[in-house]
């Protein structure tokens, strides 16, 4: 590779539920792309903090265990028909830890250390270190914004907060976890009001940003949308 080669982004922001995770994977797959979910980058060091007893409001000692925690993701595989799999397996520290942190407790403990600055920055190489070739779709809350302002396209999915926690519900439903749809509300709307309110990096559009709301359409005509905004290829 030419110290040249610009390694092309697609970015996907939004808030929780939009359908980030779902869209950029079938995104990623369909232009053959690496994969970013940098929101189980937060939900895993709230976790790894959580396993050390540290308190999640000690910015430095959780900005410390962020740096130390080893987050590999392993994808899941293809359907027979060549679908999507679903959301990677998430290894912290060695051990899958991807039931635990996908529950709206560990969305929670994520969205409260993400507020803390020097958790942010300890995890920017990290994310950055995604960007290899052929390109990288990521997703997250800031990734058009701060870590891959250069990207091209960039989108902000949005839905409404009644859709996203009606996703949510059936979505964990389905996993058998025991939740109704106005307590999933309640976290939904209270991680949407923090994320989008903190001093760093909040949840906003980033200027170029394509909106798509997602409300009413379903996942492959989303895909589409998102595909028809690459350059032909
Ligand atoms: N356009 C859509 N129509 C219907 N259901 C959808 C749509 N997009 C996503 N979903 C479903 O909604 C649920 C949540 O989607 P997903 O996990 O991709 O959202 P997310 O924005 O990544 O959430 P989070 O930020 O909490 O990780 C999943 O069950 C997914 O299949
Ligand atoms: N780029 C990101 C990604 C995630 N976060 C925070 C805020 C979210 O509430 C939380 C969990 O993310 P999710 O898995 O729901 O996408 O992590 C962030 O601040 N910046």
């Amino acid at each position: 590779m030419s110290s040249h080669t610009v390694v092309p982004v697609l970015t996907i922001d939004g808030p929780s539920g939009s359908g980030k995770g779902t869209i950029s994977r079938n995104v990623a797959l369909h232009l053959g792309w690496h994969y970013l979910d940098s929101g189980a980058l937060y939900r895993a060091t709230g976790l790894a903090a959580a396993w050390e007893s540290i308190d999640l409001s000690d910015e430095d000692a959780v900005a410390d265990c962020a740096r130390r925690a080893s987050i590999r993701f392993q994808p899941m595989p293809l359907t027979e028909s060549g679908a999507d799999g679903g959301e990677p397996r998430v290894i912290v520290n060695g051990v899958d830890a991807t039931d635990d942190l996908r529950t709206e407790t560990a969305g929670g403990a994520a969205s409260a250390i993400a507020a803390l600055p020097a958790v942010r920055a300890a995890l920017v190489d990290l994310q950055k270190s995604f960007r290899r070739l052929p390109g990288l779709v990521a997703d997250g809350r800031d990734m058009g914004t701060v870590i891959f302002p250069d990207a091209s396209p960039k989108v902000f999915l949005t839905a409404s907060a009644d859709e996203r926690a009606r996703r949510r519900y059936k979505q964990l439903k389905d996993k058998g976890v025991s939740v109704t749809l106005n307590g999933l509300l309640g976290e939904i709307l209270a991680r949407d009001e923090r994320d989008a309110n903190r001093a760093v990096a909040p949840l906003v559009p980033a200027a170029d940003a394509v909106v798509i709301d997602t409300t009413g359409l379903g996942i492959e005509a989303v895909v589409r949308r998102v595909l028809d905004l690459l350059p032909a290829r």
